[in-house]
């Protein structure tokens, strides 16, 4: 059993509140003057992934207390825990186990006393036999072509990852063509299946339970559309039709041959899912060889995990620095802001992960808790990031802790673009860090010949507070395998400050509730009759639609 501490009653926590004070006196620019060792002392390399730490309103003190508070909390034991397949997903009563997914030691994991890798290893023999067929083209339509187009039909878990990491290596991508569809509006289907051709569509109907409402809307869809091309029979949705899921009696009342399904299992949870089954259309799209290099960079990162000591531990930093902001700061959100295009589903995927793992306001024990958790996770590529929303960054009342990432070798050396976006890269983290002081910008404003009126007027809007804290990732080339303990590590950053948080990560009871009332509201909307059975507004606002739709 994971160790239920609440960390607000450790002696590091009484700790951090003062050093908080204390340190609150200092900015970033007087403790780099302070430390020509600051990036030597708070960088660490793991493979070819730099993080570069530094500019984080940290001392060695608070390091010090943070890491006092991981241990006051029993971190490693949690550790441990997690990864020898205890049922620390309590309310579900199932292990955690997505690391069994990518492992690639010899040692066994057992869940219920079995062990599962011969499972896991299974279905990834299964996954590189169809994906190399459907890409050598070997595997044929119902008329006899070949497989042109991948159609993946998922929602949360079971799209986010798909379409994140496929977005993040489409330079390694194979000739297939990849779509996604996740949302039950019915643009999204329609939309995607107006370009495609039935004979030579393949669909993935991705679903952990094969229950979610949207996800077999759509595929009851896709299915009736490929139903309808000419030709096409019941007995041809085995050749353009396959699952991934844990549910095989639904996958079979659906329609789809068993021998086209692909399996996982309740230890993994749907956010974490992506190195299972559901990381077919990842295959798919950019081939097995490179899928497995994805594995086995997030198992880099699982043994760095359970093996690096917590002042050496990229995740373990990581997710104690969240702690210092979230609820010593009171930041109340983080930005992710990759400068790499191709990256620019990593802050949605991981506002997922995130927050639908630490958005949680009940602890361990079942008690309401008296601290903040999970953070606002968001964010987009930059530079685009700069020209929408770094005004409130730089400037704006909020304090936002932003992780930067950047490759340092682009997949699309064109021209200087890359040194353009490098430049931007290290200027922001900069900008944010040292600011500009009113010195520097009366001087400035001087020497663009304002007068001394213009500049009384102007220069409070053009100073920069800074002292704003970041985080730089810098990554040699983003690759399967780089990519793999990049997400490994933001996996183990959120399980470190569950633990901390004294919060159950892996289940996911608050999107619950939605759902159980769009059930009762869908057949009030299958009759014209008026709606009085709920609150005024949401009776006015059904109506109204009823008043509107024909
Ligand atoms: O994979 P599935 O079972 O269709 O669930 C889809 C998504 O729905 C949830 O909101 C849970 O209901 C996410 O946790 C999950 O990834």
């Amino acid at each position: 059993m994971i160790p239920r501490i609440d960390f607000t009653t450790t002696s590091a926590y009484k700790y951090l509140a003062d050093h908080y004070i204390t340190l609150s006196q200092k900015s970033l620019k007087d403790l780099f003057a302070e430390d020509s060792q600051r990036f030597e002392k708070f960088a660490i390399q793991l493979n070819d992934i730099l993080l570069d730490y530094s500019k984080n309103r940290i001392t060695d003190e608070t390091l010090a207390l943070l890491m006092q508070l991981a241990r006051e909390c029993k971190l490693s034991d949690a550790i441990k825990a997690m990864f020898q397949g205890e049922k620390i997903n309590e309310t579900e009563g199932r292990q955690v186990l997505h690391t069994a997914l990518r492992n690639q030691g010899s040692t066994p994991v057992l869940v219920n006393g079995e062990d599962v890798m011969p499972q896991v290893r299974a279905v990834l023999a299964h996954v590189k036999e169809f994906s190399e067929q459907v890409i050598s083209g070997s595997w044929k339509g119902y008329t006899g072509e070949a497989i042109t187009d991948i159609v993946n039909i998922g929602i949360g878990g079971s799209d986010l990852g798909p379409v994140m990491v496929t977005e993040a290596l489409k330079a390694y991508k194979t000739r297939l063509n990849l779509h996604f569809v996740s949302n039950v509006d019915g643009t999204h289907i329609a939309e995607t299946l107006k370009e495609l051709n039935p004979a030579t569509t393949l669909f993935l109907i991705a679903s952990k339970t094969f229950t979610t409402q949207e996800t077999m809307a759509n595929a009851q869809s896709a299915k009736d559309w490929f139903l309808a091309a000419e030709g096409a029979t019941q007995a041809d949705v085995a050749k353009h039709f396959a699952a991934l899921s844990t549910n095989t009696d639904a996958v079979t009342a659906f329609g789809i041959d068993a021998a086209n399904m692909f399996e996982f299992w309740d230890w993994v949870g749907g956010r974490y899912s992506l190195w299972s089954a559901i990381g077919l259309s990842i295959a798919l799209g950019v081939g097995y060889t490179n899928f497995e290099s994805l594995l086995q960079g997030a198992y880099q990162a699982d043994t760095h995990f359970q093996e690096a000591d917590l002042e050496e531990n990229i995740p373990v930093i990581l997710g104690l620095l969240g702690i210092w902001y979230n609820n010593f700061f009171d930041a109340q959100s983080h930005a992710i802001l990759p400068y790499d295009q191709y990256l620019h589903r990593f802050a949605a995927y991981f506002q997922q992960g995130d927050m639908e793992s630490n958005g949680k306001s009940v602890d361990r024990n079942g008690q309401v808790v008296s601290y903040e958790t999970g953070p606002i996770i968001w964010g987009e590529p930059g530079t685009n990031g700069q020209h929408a929303f770094y005004q409130l960054i730089h400037q704006g009342t909020k304090l936002i802790p932003c992780d930067f990432i950047a490759p340092a070798q682009s997949l699309n050396p064109l021209g200087n673009h890359h040194q353009l976006l490098l430049s931007n890269f290290f200027a922001q983290t900069e900008a944010l860090m040292n600011g500009k002081s009113e010195e520097t910008v009366v001087a400035e404003l001087q020497a663009m010949g304002k007068s001394e009126a213009e500049i009384e007027a102007l220069k409070n809007f053009k100073v920069f507070e800074g002292n704003r804290p970041s985080n730089s990732f810098l990554i040699k080339k983003i690759t399967p395998e780089s990519l793999g303990t990049l997400i490994a590590l933001y996996e183990h950053k959120i399980f470190v400050q569950g633990i901390i948080w004294n919060i159950f990560s892996f289940d996911q009871w608050g999107v619950e509730l939605g759902k159980q009332l769009a059930n009762k509201i869908l057949p009030e909307l299958e009759h014209e009759a008026e709606i009085t059975t709920h609150d005024a507004s949401t009776n006015g606002l059904i109506n109204q639609y009823k008043a509107w739709r024909s």
